[in-house]
Formats: C-alpha cells, structure tokens, sequence
C-alpha cells in the first residue's frame, strides 16, 4: 500500500537502493521522471502555445532538461530557462546535454497568457530561503496567472514541513515520484501544490520499506482490518462502555455531544458522569446515554467498579482551572487496570499545563492507563510549551515528540491533523474540511476515538480512524453543519466501514 510518506531525506536514500540494485541507474529515473511529467503535459494541455520549463541546478532540474526535450520533440514550443548549470558529471548535466533547447538565463524568462510553466527550480533538495532573482520570477508568474506543473514540489515548498522558504510557486499540478513527502500534506505546502499526482518510476515497495519511513498519509485502507463490528453475542457492555465526563450546569453539551459522538461511533454502552449540579440539565437532554453523578474522586471509583468502562473521555466543558488537571492526575493514577485508556481533550488538557512536570512523572509509570491527547494548536502550546517553541520542527515532528514525551496517542488537530504515536509511527490527515471550524466539532472527536478505543481498536488505529470519520461525517453532511449534526452523520460511515 503507498501511503508512506517520504522525507527527501528518506526519499533520497530509496533512490540510492534502487540505483545499488539496479537495473535503472540515476539518469535513467531522471528520464521516466521527466517522461511521466511530458506525457501529462501532452494529455492535460494539447492546446498550449508554449511551454516555459525553468530548471534549477540539481536534479529537479535535470528532471526538467528531460520534460523540455520530450516536449520539443513532440512539437511544443518550449522556452527554456536555467538559473546555473548542472554540476558537471551529474545526472543533470547528462539530462542537459540531451535536451536540444538551449537555456535563457532566469532573469529572462517572461511568462504570457496561454503559455504553460513547468517548475523544475528546486524539489527535494530545497534547503534554504530562495534567492531573489527566483522569488521575482515566482512573481512574474503569478501575475499572469498561467498553470504551473510543479516537479516533485512547488520550489520554495519544504518537502520535510510544508513551510515556505522564502516565496513559493503556487502550482496547479504537482507531480512526485514514488510517494509523496509531509510537505504535500502539511499547510501552507498543502495548498501550493494544487492537485497531486504520485508517478511509479520503478521505486519498488520494498525499497520504500527499506527507508524505515514510519509516516503515513491517512487512508482507511491501511487501518480498515481493524476497524471493529460487533461479535453475534455480543451485548451492550461487551461492545464497549465509554465514560463522560460533564461540566457543571452551564457546561454540559460538550460533554453531551462527545457521548452521542461515542455511541454513534459503536459504544455499546455510554455513560454521562455528571457533577449533581448538573444533573437536571443533563437528564433533560440525555435518552439512550446512561446519567450517573458523580462529585467526587470516591463516585468515580463507584462507577469504575461497578461498570467496568473500558474508556473515559475527560476534558470537554470542564472549564480550566487547576483543579480539573488535578483530577485528571488522579484518574491516571487510580486507573491500575479499572478502566483501560483515557482521552484527554480540551480542558482536560489546558488544566494539566501547570502540571505539567507532574504529568509527565505520571505518564512513566508502569500501570498508567493507555492515553490519548486530542489538542488543537492553542492547546498543544499549552501542554507542550518547549516542543511548540521550536521553529525547526515541522507540525509532524512536534506531534511525534508530544506522542514520546507523554507516552501518548497525540492528534494535533487543525486543517491537517497529525496523528503521532510514541513509537515513532504517524500519519497526516487529508480528508478535513473546514466545515469542522465550529464550535463543539472537537468535542464529538474525542467520544469517536473513545468508542473505538473501547471497541479494542489499536489505539493508533483507532486514534487515525477517528479522524478520518470525524472529517468525512462534515464532508457528507456539507454546508450548514453544527457539531449536534456530527453524531447522526457518522452512521453513513460507520456503516460503509464496517463488515
Ligand atoms: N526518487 C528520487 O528521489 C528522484 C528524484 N528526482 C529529482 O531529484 C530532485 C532532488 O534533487 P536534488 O537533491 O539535486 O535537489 P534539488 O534539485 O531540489 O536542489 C539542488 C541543490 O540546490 C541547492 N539549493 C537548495 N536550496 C537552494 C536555494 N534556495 N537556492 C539555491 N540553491 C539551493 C542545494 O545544494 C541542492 O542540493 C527531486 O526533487 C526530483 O525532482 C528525479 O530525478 C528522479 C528520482
Ligand atoms: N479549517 C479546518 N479544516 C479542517 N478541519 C478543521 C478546520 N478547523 C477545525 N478543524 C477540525 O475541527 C475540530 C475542532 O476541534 P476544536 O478546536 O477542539 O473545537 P471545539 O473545542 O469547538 O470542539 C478538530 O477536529 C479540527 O481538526
Ligand atoms: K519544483
């Protein structure tokens, strides 16, 4: 399956095994790069006046050399233009030496209505801010609005963060080979790159294996096999029992909406734990979701023993203060084979950011419950201050080092949510909307990880498989989406990915 995402790094190197093992050597990739970039060309735009193909100084380029030969040769008029040879002796050089269109220097390349670019500057090996004289010809381009095909990445598009370095082309076709990389997933990168299309240039499945690449695109292929359906005998508490912890009586639809979120999402049973202030608010709204009080650490372990759930969701509606992370510290710390994982989101996580040293101490502990942090990019700031701070992680390494410093499942949620686990695996999300940007959406995502967590899904699983559900519930619901829209719209999904 080829949702592996490749560093350029980890890009690189299965280019270096696959040239080891031949038979294909370094130009010979070069050559089907460019070929599969030529026959798109050729099948997207028959009608273009002239083709501009702008070649950088490493390969990228020498991918170019070999689109604008490939297209002369079919009869397109191309303009070709280089900002510095090739190193001498490279595969570029050789991709150079075979193109028989001479190349213009940058500074005079001219881009005009109906002509096509292909960007061939910089791709993998972009790794530092673009120079001037290519930031004014991103400029030029952009002024006049022509297509772009992109080589590999829009240059000035980190391949590893999906940051811009410097300026970017905004490309309308995006064209890599093997895999993709974190920066064709992760925002701003994400939008540079228009549509993105993977070519096969002979990278085989175990060459890619051999990279150790240990991040994924988000895809229910990959996490289907264990998506759970209820066994025939199965009954309610067998199916799995999720806890929810509610707010006081001015707080409690948060906690609501992640509990119809978890039964929605398979729960057999789900239970509303429910401070006695509330208890009326909740019971007003509250049917098939069972109500239960609870005030204090003691009705908690009540409930625990006497019901056995296999989850807790804490954090929706809680409110910030101290008091709701101390309690969180306690759950963790009672938890002892009680009850099996935890989801904490929203308060429960911004009321642990003055605990933090004390949480971390209780997440070594060899009996703390299975965890899963769901924050948004406020609440990841919070929680992990150091790992937020620094610049030089992308949004996938800072979630993979939230996930090893909590021994935690971390979803850093937003337009391209990370899913990191503490053993180095982590996937990015593509199937978000923005429909989700309204208030309570996050509420009803930690009851659907919840639910499939208490359904025994692994827990990396399960934390991916929520995300995906969570997103394509808002895509099919469409426009005029609010979260109390969510629950119901999961049972299309839940029915389509189930057996
Ligand atoms: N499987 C693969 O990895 C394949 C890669 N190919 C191409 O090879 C490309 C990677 O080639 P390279 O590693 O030569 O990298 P690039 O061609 O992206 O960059 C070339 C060099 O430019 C320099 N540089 C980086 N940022 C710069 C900046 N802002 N201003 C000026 N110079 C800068 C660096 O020294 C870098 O090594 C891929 O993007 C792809 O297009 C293809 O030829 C076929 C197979
Ligand atoms: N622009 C967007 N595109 C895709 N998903 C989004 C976007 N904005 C928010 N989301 C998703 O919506 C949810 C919002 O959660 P959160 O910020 O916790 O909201 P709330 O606290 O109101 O429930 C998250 O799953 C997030 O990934
Ligand atoms: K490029």
């Amino acid at each position: 399956m080829a949702f592996e995402l490749l560093t350029p790094g980890e890009m690189a190197e299965a280019d270096r095994l696959t040239i080891a093992v031949g038979p294909v050597d370094g130009i010979g990739l070069m050559r089907r790069a460019g070929g599969a970039i030529a026959d798109l060309v050729l099948a997207r735009y028959p009608g273009a006046r002239t083709v501009h193909v702008l070649c950088g100084p490493g390969n990228n380029g020498g991918d170019g050399y070999v689109v604008a030969r490939l297209l002369a040769e079919n009869g397109v008029a191309v303009g070709l233009f280089a900002t510095g040879a090739p190193r001498e002796g490279s595969d570029a050089a050789l991709a150079a030496a075979e193109c028989p269109v001479a190349a213009a220097p940058l500074a005079a390349f001219a881009p005009e209505a109906g002509s096509i670019v292909i960007d061939a500057l910089f791709g993998a090996g972009l790794s530092k801010p673009l120079g001037s004289e290519i930031v004014q010809a991103i400029a030029r381009t952009a002024a006049v609005g022509v297509p772009v095909i992109a080589v590999d990445l829009p240059s000035g598009v980190s391949g590893v963060s999906g940051d811009i370095l410097g300026s970017a082309f905004q490309a309308t076709l995006t064209v890599t080979f093997a895999r993709k990389k974190p920066g064709h997933l992760l925002f701003p990168g994400r939008a540079l790159c228009g549509e993105i299309v993977v070519v096969d240039i002979g990278i085989t499945d175990a060459t890619i294996a051999a990279t150790g690449a240990r991040c994924f695109e988000n895809d229910p292929a990959w996490w289907r096999p264990h998506f759970p359906s209820p066994a025939n005998d199965a009954h309610k508490y067998s199916r799995g029992h999720v806890g929810v912890f509610s707010g006081g009586p001015s707080a409690t639809g948060a906690a609501r909406l992640s509990a119809m979120a978890a039964a929605r999402a398979g729960a057999g049973a789900v239970t509303v734990l429910s401070p006695g202030a509330a208890l009326a608010a909740n019971a007003a709204h509250l049917t098939s979701i069972i109500l239960r009080r609870s005030d204090t650490l003691q009705d908690t372990l009540a409930f625990l023993g006497a019901r056995k759930p296999e989850v807790l969701v804490y954090g929706p509606g809680l409110g910030p203060e101290p008091e709701v992370g101390r309690f969180a510290l306690e759950l963790m710390s009672v938890a002892d084979g009680r009850f099996g994982a935890l989801v904490l989101d929203a308060d429960g996580i911004t009321s642990l950011s003055h605990r933090r040293a004390a949480f971390f101490e209780a997440r070594k502990r060899p009996n703390a419950p299975a965890l899963v942090l769901t924050p948004h990019h406020g609440e990841f700031g919070r929680l992990f201050p150091e790992i937020a701070a620094d610049a030089s992680l992308s949004k996938l390494e800072q979630a993979r080092a939230a996930a090893r410093r909590a021994h935690a499942i971390v979803i850093y949620k937003g337009p391209d949510t990370v899913i990191a686990a503490p053993d180095g695996r982590a996937a990015v999300n593509t199937n978000g909307t923005p429909l989700l940007a309204t208030a309570g959406s996050g509420d009803v995502l930690s009851g659907i990880v919840a639910a499939l967590l208490a359904q025994r899904m692994p827990a990396f699983e399960a934390a991916c498989a929520a995300v995906w559900m969570h997103a394509e519930a808002a895509r099919r619901f469409g426009p005029g989406l609010i979260a109390e829209d969510l629950p119901l719209a999961l049972r299309e999904v839940v029915a389509e990915l189930g057996r």
